[in-house]
């Protein structure tokens, strides 16, 4: 899977030459987002400015209100009955939101903490020593950039970014910055024993054998993304992350407390409020096109703020080998005369490309596959 999971449906759009100049500027400083911070920017610069119809539509809600759900895994282990009913609730959620929160999900808080901690370590280091780290070679162990597809998003993102593979072939510890390699390692760890626990219920949810999806290969990979959001002196004119579905089985994710996570349901933006202790869960489009559009893998986004720095990791299961020739299409078990195949039979690269190449029409990437 290429790094570009979270961007922008980016296709190749013409640029003009005062633009180019622009972003070639903002590019060579190998600074991202924070550097501008630094210099004490108060107008953001134009290639950061977002048509204004990405800001319409938010259902306005208060601080404690949660529409989509907010699990206690704990329960799952309470009894039979228990586990039934957080199965299906995660079913619901799955069908409905594409999203849930869990809490009491195994990895201790102070895990979370560090992480956080670890990642804003490493944005707020010394400028000079993180500049080395910036690349847009995405063979490396860790990719540190602002914006992946920035020549070609129509508008860039108020974020920076860094990617590192962690499963199945662990970067070296030395390949890791100094500030979080050891947080980093040790929390890939946890999210991988919570995403085999998750691929059960969601398998479970189906109505399958509790090792269906990891069986399959679902948890084979893991992709870690380490975002900084800076504050945004002009909130109103920029997005933290421009609307996408995430293309791989499922996402794990950890925000702060500054929120801004939107999720789009019935052409509404609705908040993902932070949850101390929590972690975000969705649904990929991946795990959409095998439940064979059972599970919803829905679009989200993040608002830019005043406040800041928001940090937040994102945690993706995917498959392990980029190249691989497996093919994955809706599940058998699942199918009926009622319920056919949506979907024509794809391998992950063949979808990963295609997301990646496709252009800014607005349509999800799933629908190029369908039948
Ligand atoms: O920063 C966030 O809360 C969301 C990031 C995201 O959607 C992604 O990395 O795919
Ligand atoms: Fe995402």
């Amino acid at each position: 899977m290429e790094v570009s999971i979270t961007e922008e449906l980016g296709g190749t759009l013409k640029l003009n030459p005062v633009r180019l100049r622009e972003i070639k500027v903002f590019e060579d400083t190998k600074a991202g987002v924070k550097g501008l911070i630094d210099e004490g920017v108060r107008k953001i610069p134009r290639i950061f400015h977002h048509p204004p119809d990405d800001f319409v539509k938010a259902l306005k809600l208060g601080n404690t209100e949660h529409i989509i759900p907010v699990i206690n895994l704990a329960e799952v282990g309470k009894d039979l009955s228990s586990r039934q009913e957080i199965i299906g609730r995660i079913r619901e959620a799955s069908e409905k939101w594409g999203f849930f929160q869990v809490v009491n999900h195994g990895i201790p808080v102070t895990v979370l903490e560090d992480l956080k901690n670890g990642v804003r370590r490493f944005y707020e280091q010394d400028t000079e020593v993180k500049k080395k780290l910036y690349t847009r070679d995405q063979m490396r162990p860790f990719v540190y950039n602002s914006n992946f597809h920035i020549y070609s998003s129509q508008a860039l993102n108020w974020r920076d970014t860094f990617v590192c593979y962690l499963v199945p072939n662990p970067p070296k510890t030395e390949d890791l910055p100094v500030v979080c390699r050891d947080i980093l390692l040790e929390y890939g760890n946890y999210v991988m024993k919570l995403g085999i626990s998750l691929f059960e219920l969601l398998s479970e949810a189906l109505g399958l054998q509790p090792h269906h999806l990891k069986d399959i290969g679902c948890a084979e990979g893991l992709i870690s993304l380490g975002h900084y959001y800076p504050a945004c002196p002009e909130p109103e004119l920029t997005m933290g992350t421009t609307k996408h579905s995430d293309n791989c089985f499922l996402t794990v994710l950890l925000q702060d407390h500054i929120g801004g996570l939107q999720v789009l349901y019935q052409n509404m933006w609705i908040d993902i409020p932070p949850v101390p202790g929590a972690l975000v869960v969705n649904i990929g489009d991946l795990l959409q096109l095998i439940t064979n559009d059972r599970f919803k893998s829905v679009e989200h986004r993040v608002v830019a703020n005043l406040v800041g720095p928001r940090i937040s990791v994102a945690c993706f299961f995917s498959e392990g080998i980029k190249s691989s020739l497996k093919l994955y299409g809706p599940i058998k078990e699942l199918l009926s005369e009622d319920n056919p195949p949506k979907y024509r039979e794809i391998t992950v690269a063949e979808y990963v490309h295609y997301f990646d190449g496709k252009g800014l029409d607005g349509t999800s990437a799933l629908q190029h596959f369908r039948i």
